[in-house]
């Protein structure tokens, strides 16, 4: 699986978490494989502004680059609202492992949205393993997004 990652300065420090807990979970997404990582920035906690950062991930996934990204602003809820502009993008705010299995499992979240500022490491590691390791149940949950593909249009 490849992984776009980004996040604006509020961001910052748990995006670098969030990479270190990527690697050790190697082998342990849904197919077993390994997971590629690429860093989409930004580099430091110097201000920056987060439609930059959610657009960037949202456009590599939207275009086939990478399979899933995660975003990370201050709250997660400005770089989730950037992403979801990009057509194609399903962008979930998680708070808690439930909702990220939920958002894979039902929505096929392709981005998950994390808050910095709001979210210790510790969740985040979770609600990461968990948007990671969850595969899309189809069924009835596909005819849903294919209307929210028609709003799209
Ligand atoms: O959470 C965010 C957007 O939803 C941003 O990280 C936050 O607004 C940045 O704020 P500041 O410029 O005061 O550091």
């Amino acid at each position: 699986m490849r992984i776009a990652i980004a996040s604006d300065h509020g961001g910052f420090r748990l995006k670098e978490e969030v990479k270190g807990f990527l690697q050790g979970l190697q082998n342990a997404d849904a197919d077993g494989g390994s997971l590629e990582i690429i860093d989409l920035g930004t580099d430091s906690e110097q201000s920056v502004d987060y439609p930059d950062y959610g657009e960037k991930v949202a456009r590599a996934v939207a275009a086939g680059d990478y399979d899933r990204g995660i975003v990370v602003c201050g709250t997660g809820i400005g770089i989730s609202i950037a992403a979801n502009k990009i057509a194609g993008i399903r962008a979930a705010l998680c708070h808690e492992p439930y909702s990220a299995r939920m958002a894979r499992e039902h929505n096929d979240a392709n981005v998950l949205a994390l808050g910095g500022r709001v979210t210790g490491p510790e969740l985040a590691r979770e609600i990461v393993q968990a948007f990671v390791t969850t595969e899309f149940a189809g069924g009835r949950h596909a005819k849903r997004l294919d209307k929210i593909a028609a709003l799209e249009r």
